[in-house]
């Protein structure tokens, strides 16, 4: 008998296995989104930032926290987009407190630009959410010669938390939320080219950038030790957004046709994303807890090279240095100063 004689000859048996097998693989799904953050909270008055808010993770937590009552800055690059999507929200949520403010976090200028008019404009701040990011993007570099994974995800980050400080702490107690990701797991610190210059893996700098995410959560939880601003990061799971089109037509249109469907029952939906970074935001039993790493709106052990102290103090270093020169916004930063 072929096989295709074989298959018509037995629906109800095929029939019964598509069924299992969907049944199966949206079982999984269900399981696999991760906890979620229904903890009750009213964060009416509370002033928070979100950067990248317009797309994704960034836009749904922006959604639930205007849902919360809190005023929302969405800290984004295109204002278009960003207005596009505080429209929505406003609509939805009746709340007027949430605003977009320009802040591209591939210019060092720009982002003190921000902290200007935000400054101007509020003198407390509760919660602080570093959101955007890049993924394995071709190499290019940050109007400051960063290159581009490096500069967004954890450079333009670092200073704008540095920044931000004052009112953090003023407005104690708050929280700093760094969205990192599993891919630290594989990460590595360059130390000898941590700007990527003699060589460039796309996806080594992704990783690296995701593990300078956590590095730079533990330094700076040591630096705020008893001043009850507290900052955890977290990876917010496999989510279905649109990080893959930093890889460039052709490496994004496969990984949609083949990374998506394969990967279905483990891809969480933006909003079930959005979950661990509302919980490291906002459940008030973290009050207290910082410098720690969470996914699925659990604590979880980070990779070992996470918790290497030197590491961090040395990324830590390099990283004041090159954002607060003015030289390099002429000069790339040269990766072996320390
Ligand atoms: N999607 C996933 O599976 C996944 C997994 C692990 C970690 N993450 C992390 O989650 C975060 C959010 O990503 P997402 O999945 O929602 O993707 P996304 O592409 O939908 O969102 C990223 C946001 O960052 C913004 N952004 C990019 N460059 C910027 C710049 N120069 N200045 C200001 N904003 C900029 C984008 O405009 C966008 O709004 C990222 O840090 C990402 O690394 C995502």
């Amino acid at each position: 008998m072929g096989f295709f004689t074989f298959l018509k000859s037995r629906p109800i048996f095929w029939f019964s296995v598509t069924g299992t097998t969907v049944g199966l693989a949206c079982g999984i799904k269900d399981l696999m989104q991760g906890g979620e953050f229904t903890t009750k909270t009213n964060e009416t008055g509370r002033v928070v930032i979100v950067t990248g808010a317009n797309t994704g993770i960034g836009k749904e937590t922006t959604w639930e926290l205007a849902r919360r009552g809190a005023t929302v800055y969405m800290a984004c690059r295109d204002m278009n987009k960003c207005e596009e999507a505080r429209a929505e929200i406003v609509k939805d949520t009746q709340n007027k407190y949430v605003y977009c403010r320009q802040c591209d976090l591939a210019s060092l200028d720009s982002i003190r630009h921000f902290i200007a008019e935000f400054k101007r404009e509020q003198d407390q701040l509760h919660v602080l959410i570093n959101n955007a990011g890049v993924m394995r993007c071709p190499r290019s570099v940050t109007k400051d010669g960063f290159e581009m994974q490096l500069g967004v995800n954890h450079m333009g980050h670092f200073l704008l938390t540095n920044l931000l400080l004052d009112l953090l702490k003023k407005s104690a107690p708050s929280r700093i939320v760094n969205v990192s990701s599993l891919a630290h797991t594989r990460g590595e610190i360059n130390t000898a080219d941590l700007n990527s210059e003699k060589s460039y893996d796309e996806g080594k700098a992704y990783n690296q950038s995701k593990l300078a995410n956590i590095l730079f959560t533990r330094e700076l939880a040591k630096r705020l030790e008893g001043t009850c601003v507290t900052v955890n990061a977290l990876h917010p799971g496999i989510v279905d957004t649109e990080l893959f089109r930093h890889m460039g037509f052709f490496n994004s249109f496969f990984a949609g046709l083949i990374f998506k469907p394969l990967f279905w029952p483990f891809v969480k939906s933006p909003r079930n994303g959005a979950q661990t970074s509302l919980y490291v935001a906002l459940d008030p039993e973290l009050e207290q807890v910082t410098g720690q790493y969470f996914a699925d709106c659990q604590l979880q052990q980070p990779a070992p090279a996470a918790t290497d102290v030197q590491t961090a103090k040395w990324l830590w270093a390099v990283s004041e240095k090159w954002t607060s020169s003015q030289i390099l916004k002429v000069n790339s930063p040269k990766a072996t100063e320390q």
